[in-house]
This record gives structure tokens, C-alpha cells and sequence, in this order.
């Protein structure tokens, strides 16, 4: 049993979610609204912990009309506890959960634990199967994936991603460091590939919105 999980991020052409740099300002203000009305139809939405050091996001519903009592859930994969205390994710907008593992420091556990709940599964790393389902048990049906790079990755990997919505914004930044939609290890082998099916394709301002379903691994 796991929330229905909804991957969604913005890139440029060569696949890129932030230049080298950690600059991550790629889709324009028509795409932020459609990403702002996907964030108050979830009831949670998920980030690793690097795009919380590099980007201090809110992960609220701030791009269009809404309720705070609408924002959604916030959570951060932080298997060693490393959220700052004075970091957006943490004030008063909306709850926030810190997923972390047994290997975070207790004096660490404590802190965060005045200003959010924790979670701890995993020993080194979060478990994300565990999570997800502790997130059900809790009552959280739909899940925005935020990103980044890293966590995409395994929760693809690990089969827990239903939906991917791209918006493709026409610019291209290059560079071997930058990171791309999907990173972590990677899969080996084409034939071994998570395979998707386009379902919805359309534009929105100057951007191209790509809606994907995640289709089931025959393994
Ligand atoms: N354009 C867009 O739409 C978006 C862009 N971004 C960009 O993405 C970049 C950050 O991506 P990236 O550096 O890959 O980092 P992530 O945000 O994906 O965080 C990855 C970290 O999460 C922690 N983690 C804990 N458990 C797990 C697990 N089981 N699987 C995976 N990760 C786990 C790890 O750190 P630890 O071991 O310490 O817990 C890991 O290094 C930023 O530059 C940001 O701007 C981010 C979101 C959207
Ligand atoms: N979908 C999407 N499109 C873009 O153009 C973006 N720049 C992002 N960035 C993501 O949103 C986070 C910022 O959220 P707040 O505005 O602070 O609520 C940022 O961390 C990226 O995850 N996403």
C-alpha cells in the first residue's frame, strides 16, 4: 500500500533540472501555475534533502489563489537529519515530515523534531518502500515527487512512481555536472529501462508539458 506518486519537474532540452551552478529557475510563470494547482491536489509533496541545501524551497501553493489550511504536506528525504532549522521547509505554512534513517544523530533528531514530525526507516538510507507506506497508513493518497536528481532515481528505481509530468523548457545549458532529471546510479542496460507510456502532450506559454504513465516492470 503506497500514496499514487506523481513525479513532476521542469528541464531544458538536454535534460538538465539545474545548471552547474544549482540554478533551478527553468519553466515560465504559465508552467509554475499548472506545477502551484498539482501541489493543492496532492496531499504531500516530497523532496531529497540536497534540494532543500541548494534551493530553500517553500513547497507551498504561493503561484495561485489558495487557502494555507489547501498546502499540502511537506517532506524531506534526509537520512542523516541535516535539515537546517531555519530553512522555508520548516516554518509555520504547512506541516513538514523528516523521512531519516537510524543513522542520523539523535541531538540532530531532537532539534528538528520542535518543528516537524520525524519519520525513521532505512539504517543508512531512508527506506522509501517503508516510507511510502507509513505515509498511507497516515492517510496520504497523492504525492507530488519534487525531485531531485538523486531521489527520482530510486524512487523509479524502487517502482514507486506512477506518473512522470515533464515540462521541457526551450533552453539548453550543457555541462557534465549539471544535474538531469533522473540521476543515482543509473540502469546498465537498455533492455533493463523503467519504460513509460506518453498519455497527454501540449504546450503552455513557452514550454512543452509531457504526461507520462510509469509502466509496471514485468520482473
Ligand atoms: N527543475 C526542477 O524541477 C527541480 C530541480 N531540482 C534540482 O535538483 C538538484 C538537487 O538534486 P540532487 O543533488 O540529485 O539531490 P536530491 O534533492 O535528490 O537529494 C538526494 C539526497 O537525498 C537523500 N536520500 C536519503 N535516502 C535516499 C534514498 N533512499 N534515495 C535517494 N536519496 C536519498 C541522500 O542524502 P542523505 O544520504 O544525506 O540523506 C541523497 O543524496 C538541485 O540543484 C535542485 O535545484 C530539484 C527539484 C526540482
Ligand atoms: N516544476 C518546476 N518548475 C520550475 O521552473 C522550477 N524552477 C521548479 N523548481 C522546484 O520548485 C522548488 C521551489 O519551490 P518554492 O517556489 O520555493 O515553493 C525548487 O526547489 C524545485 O524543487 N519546479
Amino acid at each position: 500500500m503506497k500514496p499514487y506518486v506523481i513525479l513532476n519537474a521542469a528541464m531544458t532540452l538536454d535534460g538538465k533540472i539545474a545548471t552547474h551552478t544549482g540554478s533551478s529557475e527553468i519553466s515560465g510563470k504559465e508552467d509554475l501555475k499548472r506545477v502551484h494547482r498539482l501541489r493543492r491536489e496532492c496531499d504531500a509533496i516530497m523532496v531529497g534533502i540536497n534540494t532543500v541545501l541548494i534551493d530553500n524551497p517553500r513547497l507551498t501553493i504561493h503561484k495561485i489563489k489558495a487557502d494555507k489550511s489547501e498546502n499540502p504536506t511537506r517532506i524531506v528525504v534526509d537520512s542523516k537529519a541535516r535539515t537546517p532549522l531555519n530553512s522555508r521547509i520548516l516554518n509555520k505554512e504547512a506541516p513538514t515530515i523528516i523521512a531519516t534513517s537510524k543513522s542520523a544523530p539523535k541531538e540532530r533528531i531532537r532539534k528538528l523534531s520542535q518543528k516537524a514530525k520525524i519519520i525513521t526507516t532505512g539504517n543508512k538510507k531512508v527506506n522509501l518502500k517503508k516510507l511510502m507506506a507509513e505515509l498511507k497508513k497516515m492517510g496520504i493518497k497523492k504525492l507530488m515527487l519534487e525531485g531531485g536528481s538523486t531521489l527520482n532515481f530510486s524512487m523509479l528505481k524502487e517502482g514507486l512512481v506512477d506518473e512522470v509530468r515533464v515540462a521541457i523548457a526551450p533552453m539548453i545549458v550543457g555541462g557534465v555536472k549539471a544535474k538531469t532529471l533522473v540521476g543515482g546510479q543509473g540502469i546498465p542496460y537498455m533492455k533493463d529501462a523503467i519504460k513509460l507510456q506518453l498519455k497527454k502532450y501540449h504546450t503552455l506559454g513557452k514550454d512543452l508539458i509531457l504526461e507520462y504513465k510509469v509502466l509496471k516492470s514485468q520482473k
